[in-house]
């Protein structure tokens, strides 16, 4: 079959799917203890938009990813990635949704590709399981054309620089043309013309329409993508919007001061929430000896 009449196939098919989570939990259970990584997440994420997670190390953005994945499944709480309800999805649906639906690319380029199999072979191989399900996927130099790497087709992995490498885990993620894109830290040890690279891939990918979910640690990322949600302590504590920051007031009523603020108003602070006829909501520190 020609390149041509595969790409035709499969301009049908491709839709962009949205993310909700509303008091999402996700509890690792190890020997003698367990580990909250998610401790009530409530987020939505619109077919179409592009969203940089971000947040501390360990306050699991990561671990986010992999529910919106289908790879780890909520201990409490409700999430669903389109139409699909991922707490109550059989084994075979979340197959599917991994094959077809969603496509994932790990932190650090290596781990997402086949080092002895040229940049083309790649994407053909990430295409199987689609295959399998049904779907007709365009011909690889059409997702390798995307990511700007058609003159590679012929190389492999070792034969790219790191933000080439980084572009070809986009095109393996991007192989069954997934309706959502989960990308784990795609920056990471990029120098800043590759960075530059990969965010003009993901403008690309989000002007054509496809839902982009990215973690990461590269502020500039975050600014580029329009939207960042901060993760901390296993919930979404604050959301920048156009430049906008604004904190995210929790299901029990809490709020994340921003962390700026915590130097002023360290745990333990007593303080008076006063409401201005206004409008304005004040944080009024109790005087001294008023605080523990
Ligand atoms: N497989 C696992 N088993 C047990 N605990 C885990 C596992 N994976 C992550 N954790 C723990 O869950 C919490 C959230 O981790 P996660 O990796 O999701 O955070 P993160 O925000 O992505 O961090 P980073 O930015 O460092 O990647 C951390 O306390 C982490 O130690």
């Amino acid at each position: 079959m020609s390149a041509r009449v595969d790409t035709l196939d499969t301009e049908v098919g491709f839709v962009p799917l949205g993310v909700t989570c509303r008091g999402v939990v996700l509890i690792y259970r190890l020997e003698g203890y367990d580990v909250v990584a998610l401790a009530g997440v409530d987020l939505d994420i619109a077919p179409g938009e592009s969203v940089a997670l971000v947040g501390p190390s360990g306050a699991g953005k990561s671990t986010l990813l992999s529910l919106m994945s289908g790879v780890l499944r909520p201990s409490a709480g409700r999430l669903h990635v389109g139409e699909l309800d991922l707490v109550r999805a059989g084994p075979a649906e979340v197959q599917r949704l991994r094959a077809v639906d969603v496509g994932v690319s790990l932190q650090g380029s290596a781990r997402n590709l086949l080092p002895y199999l040229t940049c083309e072979q790649n994407v053909r191989f990430a295409q199987r399981a689609a295959r399998s399900h049904g779907r007709r996927p365009p011909d690889p130099t059409v997702i390798l054309d995307d990511v700007g790497l058609l003159a590679k087709r012929r190389a492999e992995p070792g034969e790219l620089a790191p933000g080439e490498r980084q572009r070809l885990a986009f095109a393996v993620a991007l192989a069954a043309r997934p309706g959502l894109l989960l990308l784990d830290e795609p920056t990471n040890q990029l120098d800043e013309h590759s960075r530059d690279e990969v965010l003009e891939v993901l403008h690309r990918l989000h002007a054509a329409g496809t839902t982009v979910v990215v973690v990461t640690h590269d502020i500039e990322v975050g600014a580029a993508l329009g939207r960042t949600v901060t993760i901390r302590d296993g919930r979404v504590g604050a959301e920048g919007r156009r430049g906008e920051d604004y904190s995210v007031v929790g299901r029990d009523g809490s709020v994340h001061l921003p962390t700026e603020l915590l130097d002023r108003l360290p745990p333990g602070t007593l303080v008076k929430i006063a409401s201005d006829a206004d409008g304005t909501i004040r944080l009024v520190p109790a005087l001294e000896g008023g605080n523990r």
